[in-house]
């Protein structure tokens, strides 16, 4: 790719679309150990886009400011041309965020289908839903339907996270922001997962923020955004993914 056609690819990618999420020069600190720095990122309607980086580098932090369990000192967060910098993790999720954290946070001694009914918590619509599990949830993850009455602690690490995915999806998001969703599973699992991140934003238009280190699952995204040293130091499209930036970048 020329680097004129680069300029052109980022344009198209954050101007042209309308975005679903933007955030515009955002600085995180612990204490005073400053981890993210003028961080910018979108997320254009309907997409699908992949945060990399080695460990460390303040992946995790980004994907919590987001949800605003970290504020930023300086900075924006803009969800659907609504401000939400100042917005509570409950207000972000009632606007449409849903979030599948890293460690997933299934509740062992609730049922698969208790912890399905817990992302309703978080629907834009209120309460007043009918306790009904949709039966999109079921073709995404044929698994679950069978467990329903299974206790949550009770399924293997790529059940869990299907399971994590879905109680996500309850919850009706215009975004779905997901930490390394195949962090420690089994490689045939990581395939089902991927497909049915795929046919989310295929079948329903939901955008999708990823954090991820498999390379194959990095592809399925329409771009990517690199992260070094709490900064953002490449972003693209992922069909010109470099073998330069997955060495540097990704642990494959
Ligand atoms: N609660 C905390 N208090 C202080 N420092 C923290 C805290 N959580 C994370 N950090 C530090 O912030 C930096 C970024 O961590 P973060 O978890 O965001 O990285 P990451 O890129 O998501 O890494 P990983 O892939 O290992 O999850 C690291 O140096 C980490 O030690």
């Amino acid at each position: 790719m020329s680097q004129t056609d680069q300029v052109i690819s980022k344009i198209d990618h954050q101007s042209s679309t309308q975005l679903m999420l933007q955030i515009r020069d955002v600085n995180v600190y612990y204490g005073e150990s400053h981890i993210l720095r003028d961080v910018d990122l979108s997320v254009p309607v309907g997409q699908m886009v992949c945060l990399i980086g080695r460990n460390g580098v303040g992946k995790t932090t980004l994907l919590k400011t987001i949800m605003g369990l970290l504020k930023p000192r300086t900075g924006t967060i803009t969800l659907a041309e609504q401000l939400i910098t100042h917005k509570s993790p409950d207000q972000r999720a009632k606007l449409g965020i849903g979030y599948v954290p890293q460690g997933r946070e299934i509740i062992p001694r609730l049922t698969v289908k208790e912890n399905l009914l817990l992302g309703l918590e978080a629907c834009r619509r209120g309460r007043g839903n009918k306790a009904e599990i949709p039966e999109e949830i079921f073709s995404l993850f044929p698994v679950l339907e069978s467990m329903l009455s299974r206790m949550g602690g009770d399924l293997s690490g790529g059940q869990q996270q299907q399971l994590a995915i879905a109680r996500a999806l309850m919850g009706k998001p215009r975004l779905l922001v997901l930490d390394e969703p195949t962090e420690g599973i089994q490689p045939s699992i990581i395939l089902e997962i991927e497909a049915a991140i795929r046919q989310i934003v295929k079948s329903t238009g939901i955008s999708v923020l990823l954090v991820e280190q498999h390379l194959h699952f990095v592809r399925q995204a329409d771009w990517y955004y690199a992260m070094q040293k709490g900064g953002i130091v490449a972003s693209g499209s992922t069909s010109e993914l470099s073998q330069q930036v997955i060495q540097r970048f990704l642990a494959v």
